[in-house]
């Protein structure tokens, strides 16, 4: 069985458990009293690059990265720093998230939030917007295309943004057939856990004008931003580096101030 397969396996044990306990009318109820949801397509694309701060305790190629005792203190730290929006990672057996970090930065800022998870569901969709969530996060690999096509339809329905996460052209072909408005190119192949920080740059020309471009995982500091923006990418997804430095407002300022003149090149 592959990562992805096993991690999807846990998840679904775990939302059975969700599913018994909160009834979907339940959650609908909720959804209708979050603060409406914004415009994740509007919060990626703009004069340079956008960064994405992830609030992520653990994952399964690194094990342990950082306590985030306090993930609303982080948020407002991203927020500060300029980020465009903040993911959350909501996986609880791998990546150590739930719904509650979610509420808490909810609640924390008015930035644009990703609901980050292995979403299969519709289910997983009203749970990210009942606890107001803007955008969500569906990977092409864990769908078959029906799934996909439905979950990215009900997402938009229900005012979230998906960011549609792909690895490769055939992938990517996929999300653009379903109806994708934001691509995610995942530089770690969830199921090798490798990273390639090439990937982006070898496909990105599969996807069309018009479609937000993001380059996801694996990015370092200010150099693999400019990298990235000079490849096309409308906005970078960064974690780790964040979450185990030291200062995070710094860093992510740093990122910002990378990305807002990526076109400072060599010219003749
Ligand atoms: O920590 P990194 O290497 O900066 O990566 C962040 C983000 O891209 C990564 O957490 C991620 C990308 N796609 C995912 C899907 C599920 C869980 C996690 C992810």
């Amino acid at each position: 069985m592959s990562v992805l397969d096993s991690i999807v396996e846990g998840v679904l044990e775990d939302l059975a458990e969700r599913q018994a306990r909160v009834p979907l009318d339940e959650l609908k109820e909720l959804a209708a009293k979050a603060p409406d949801a914004k415009d994740g397509v509007a919060a990626l694309r703009g004069d340079g690059i956008r960064v994405i701060c992830e609030v992520k305790r653990s994952s399964p190629s690194k094990g342990a990265l950082a306590t985030i005792a306090d993930p609303a203190a982080l948020a407002i730290d991203y927020a500060a720093g300029g980020a465009a929006a903040i993911s959350v990672l909501t996986e609880q057996r791998r990546f150590g998230g739930s719904l509650a970090d979610l509420d808490a930065v909810r609640a924390a800022v008015d930035t644009p939030i990703l609901r980050k998870d292995f979403i299969v569901t519709a289910y997983q969709l009203w749970e990210a917007r009942a606890h107001g969530a803007d955008l969500a996060l569906l990977i092409v690999a864990a769908l078959d295309q029906p799934a996909l096509v439905s979950l990215i339809e009900r997402a938009e329905s229900i005012g979230l943004t998906p960011l549609v996460e792909v690895h490769d052209e055939e992938e990517i072909g996929r999300a653009v057939d379903a109806g994708a408005r934001i691509i995610g190119v995942n530089a770690r192949n969830l199921k090798t856990l490798q990273v390639d920080r090439n990937t982006f740059g070898n496909v990105v020309h599969a996807i069309p004008d018009g479609i937000v471009k993001v380059a996801e995982s694996g990015v370092r500091g200010p150099l693999d931003v400019i990298s990235y923006a000079n490849q096309g990418a409308d906005a970078v997804l960064v974690g780790e580096s964040l979450v185990t430095g030291r200062d995070p407002r710094a860093a992510v300022a740093d990122l910002v101030a990378a990305g807002a003149h990526p076109a400072i090149r060599h010219k003749d």
